[in-house]
C-alpha cells in the first residue's frame, strides 16, 4: 500500500509494516515494506519501499551514502544540512478552520494559528503524498509522546530523509520492540515532504514552504522546508490542543528535579536558557523543552533534548558537549575537512546550529520523565536592555502578568556590530505554539501553582551594566548560582526590596553572586541612560499587555485585577 490513501479505508489505519529481515548486503535499502493495495489516487498506486524505525547506525548508513553534506563528527555524531531553511517558518504555518477549531481555537491577531480551508489542505496533502510515493524509499517512524503512561500520544512521522528519521527517533520518546509490535493506528502522522515545496498558485500560499495542520484529519503536511525543528515544534503544537481538553496543562518549558524531589520548571522563549540551566549537573533532568503538567505532576512531553550550539564549551556546558557523540545529530554546524573537530563558533551557515541527542545521553537524566507537582516556576527573559534585575521573586498576579507577556530581548544580527535589541513578546513563553487563547494555559497555570504552592521567579539571563553594546552578558556562572539558591530555598530567606517602575522584588544577597548587580541600576555608569531606557521597556510592556486587558483569567475576578496591576507603572 502506498501512504496518503483515504477514501477506501478509514482514515489513520495501520498500514502492513513487514519487520526487518536479517542483514543482507544486496538488500539494505529493502528492510521493510508495505504491500500495495488498490486505491484512488493513481500516482499513489507505485509500490513505496518503507524504512520502518531504522536504528541509529542503519539511519547513519543512508544519510552518508545519499544525503549530500552528511558526515560523521569526531565525536562520532551525524553532521548534516538543513538546506535552505535553517529555523522555523512561522509565518506558512496554516491550520485548518473547520466545525472542529473555528470556536476553540485562537484566531487572529496574535494568533500563530493562520487559517486554511480544508480543500487547500487535501491539496497540499496529496502534494506531499505524491512526492513522498515518487521517491525509492520513505522513512516511517512511530514513536510516542509524553512520559505520562495514561496521556501517551501515539505518533508517525513519515519523511525523505534519514537525517529526519533519526532526528525524530532522537526527539520523540523511542518504543520498546514489543510497544512497536503492539503500536496499532498512530493519534496523529506527519508527512513531511521536506524539501519539495508546495505550489505558490495554490490558494493561502505566500512562499514555497508550507506546515499545514489537520485537527479532525490528526494530520500534518510539510512542503518545502527540511528544517527537523519543525516536526518537533509542530507536534507542540497538536500537544498544545490535545492536552487541555483532558484538563493537562502543556507547557513551553524545561524540568528538573533535586535529590529531594523539588521540581522547577524553566519557561522561556528561545536562547534564554531552557535548555542550558535544566541540564544541570547537580539535578535529574526530566525535559529541555517541552512537558505537561496534570493532577499528578510533570511529564516530559519528548524523548530527546534540541540544543543551541553557538559558542558551545566543554568547560561551561560539559553534559550537553558530551552528549554530542554517536547517535546524535548535529544540524548546519562547520567542521574541519579533516579532522571532523567541529568549530561551534562557526556562524557561517546559520546562528542557529543545533544538536538533537536522546535524552540518557545526558548521565543524570531522569529515566521515565516524570516528576511530582513543581516547587518553583522560573521565567527566562534574556534582556538585551539590560535593565531587567538578574533574578526577582514574583507574586502570583506577577507571574501571571510576566507569563503572560512572554517577554526577551535577544539582539538580531550579533556580527554586524552594535544593534537595537528588539523586544519579542510572545504569550505563555511561546505563542507560536498555543492552539488555544493564552488566557486558557495562564488560567490553568495559575490555578496548578495556587493548589501546589509553587513560587515564581523571574531570572534575567541577558545584559547586565547596561544595554547590549555597551553593557555584557550575565555570566552564565551567576546565574547558575542564581538558580542554585532558588532549588534550594536559600533565595525565600534573604532580604528584598521592591523596585520602582517594573515593582519587581529583589533579593540583597545571592550566595556566589556579586550583591551590586542584583540592582541593575548599580552597574550602569549613565543613570540617566538607566532611566531612559527602563521606562522605554515599560512602555513595551504595557503596550504589548493592551490585547489582553478585556479577558479575565479563570473564575476568580480578584486575580485578574490583580494581575492587570502587576505590571509596570510608569
Ligand atoms: N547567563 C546565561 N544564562 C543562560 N544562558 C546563557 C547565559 N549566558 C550565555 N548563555 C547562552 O545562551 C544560550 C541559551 O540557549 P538555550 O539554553 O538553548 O535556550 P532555550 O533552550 O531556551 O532555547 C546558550 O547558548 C548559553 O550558553
Ligand atoms: C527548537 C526550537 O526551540 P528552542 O529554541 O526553544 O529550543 C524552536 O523554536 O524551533
Ligand atoms: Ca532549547
Ligand atoms: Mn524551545
Amino acid at each position: 500500500m502506498a501512504f496518503g490513501e483515504t477514501e477506501t479505508q478509514p482514515q489513520n489505519q495501520t498500514p502492513e509494516v513487514v519487520q526487518a529481515k536479517k542483514h543482507d548486503q544486496n538488500d539494505v535499502d529493502k528492510v521493510s515494506h508495505f504491500t500495495p493495495t488498490i486505491c484512488v489516487s493513481d500516482s499513489a498506486l507505485k509500490f513505496t519501499n518503507v524504512l520502518y524505525n531504522l536504528t541509529p547506525a542503519e539511519l547513519y548508513e543512508h544519510a552518508l551514502k545519499y544525503e549530500k553534506g552528511s558526515f560523521i563528527t569526531s565525536t562520532g555524531a551525524l553532521a548534516t544540512q538543513s538546506g535552505a531553511k535553517t529555523g522555523r517558518s512561522p509565518r506558512d504555518k496554516r491550520v485548518v478552520k473547520d466545525a472542529t477549531t473555528q470556536d476553540d481555537l485562537w484566531w487572529g491577531k496574535g494568533s500563530p494559528n493562520i487559517e486554511m480551508d480544508e480543500h487547500t489542505f487535501m491539496i497540499n496533502r496529496e502534494r506531499a503524498v505524491d512526492y513522498l510515493n515518487c521517491l525509492d524509499k520513505v522513512f516511517v517512524n512511530d514513536q510516542f509522546l509524553n512520559w505520562d503512561s495514561e496521556n501517551k500520544i501515539k505518533v508517525r512521522i513519515v519523511s525523505a530523509r534519514a537525517y529526519h528519521s533519526l532526528f525524530m527517533h532522537n526527539m520523540c520518546i523511542r518504543p520498546t520492540k514489543e510497544e512497536l509490535e503492539n503500536f496499532g493506528t498512530p493519534d496523529f502522522t506527519i508527512y513531511n515532504a521536506g524539501k519539495f515545496p508546495c505550489n505558490r498558485y495554490t490558494h493561502y500560499m505566500t512562499s514555497s514552504t508550507s506546515v499545514d495542520l489537520h485537527v479532525a484529519r490528526k494530520e500534518m503536511v510539510i512542503l518545502g522546508t527540511m528544517y527537523a525543528g519543525e516536526m518537533k515544534k509542530g507536534l507542540f503544537s497538536v500537544m498544545h490542543y490535545l492536552m487541555p481538553k483532558r484538563q493537562i496543562l502543556s507547557l513551553h518549558s524545561g524540568c528538573n528535579m533535586g535529590k529531594s524531589g523539588d521540581v522547577a520548571l524553566f519557561f522561556g522563549l528561545s536562547g534564554t536558557g531552557k535548555t542550558t540551566l535544566s541540564t544541570d549537573h547537580n539535578r535529574y533532568l526530566i525535559g529541555d523543552d517541552e512537558h505537561c503538567w496534570s493532577d499528578k505532576g510533570v511529564s516530559n512531553i519528548e524523548g530527546g533534548c534540541y540544543a543551541k550550539c553557538i559558542d558551545l564549551s566543554r568547560e561551561k556546558e560539559p553534559d550537553i558537549w558530551n552528549a554530542i557523540k554517536f547517535g546524535a545529530v548535529l544540524e548546519n554546524v562547520a567542521f574541519d575537512d579533516h579532522t571532523r573537530l567541529v568549530n561551534y563558533a562557526d556562524k557561517s551557515v546559520t546562528e542557529n546550529t543545533r544538536a538533537a541527542y536522546p535524552i540518557e545521553f545526558i548521565p543524570n537524566a531522569l529515566i521515565p520523565c516524570v516528576g511530582p507537582h513543581p516547587k518553583n516556576v522560573i521565567l527566562l527573559a534574556c534582556d538585551a536592555f539590560g535593565v531587567l534585575p538578574p533574578v526577582s521573586k514574583l507574586n502570583l498576579a506577577q507571574t501571571m502578568y510576566h507569563f503572560i507577556s512572554g517577554y526577551t530581548a535577544l539582539v538580531a544580527g550579533t556580527e554586524d556590530g552594535i544593534k537595537e535589541p528588539t523586544a519579542t513578546f510572545s504569550a505563555c513563553f511561546g505563542a507560536a505554539f498555543l492552539m488555544l487563547h493564552p488566557t486558557k494555559y495562564a488560567a490553568m497555570l495559575a490555578e496548578k501553582m495556587q493548589m501546589h504552592g509553587a513560587t515564581g521567579w523571574l531570572v534575567n539571563t541577558g545584559w547586565s551594566g547596561g544595554s547590549y553594546g555597551s553593557g555584557s552578558r550575565i555570566k552564565l556562572a551567576y546565574t547558575r548560582k542564581i538558580i542554585d539558591a532558588i532549588h534550594s530555598g536559600s533565595l525565600l530567606k534573604t532580604e528584598y526590596k521592591k523596585t520602582k517602575v517594573f515593582g519587581l522584588e529583589i533579593p540583597s544577597e545571592v550566595e556566589g553572586v556579586p550583591s551590586e548587580i542584583l540592582d541593575p541600576v548599580n552597574t550602569w555608569s549613565d543613570k540617566n541612560a538607566y532611566n531612559e531606557t527602563l521606562m522605554k521597556l515599560a512602555g513595551l510592556f504595557k503596550n504589548n499587555f493592551e490585547t489582553f486587558t478585556n479577558y479575565q483569567i479563570g473564575e476568580d475576578n480578584k486575580l485578574t485585577e490583580e494581575m492587570l496591576a502587576a505590571g509596570p507603572h510608569c
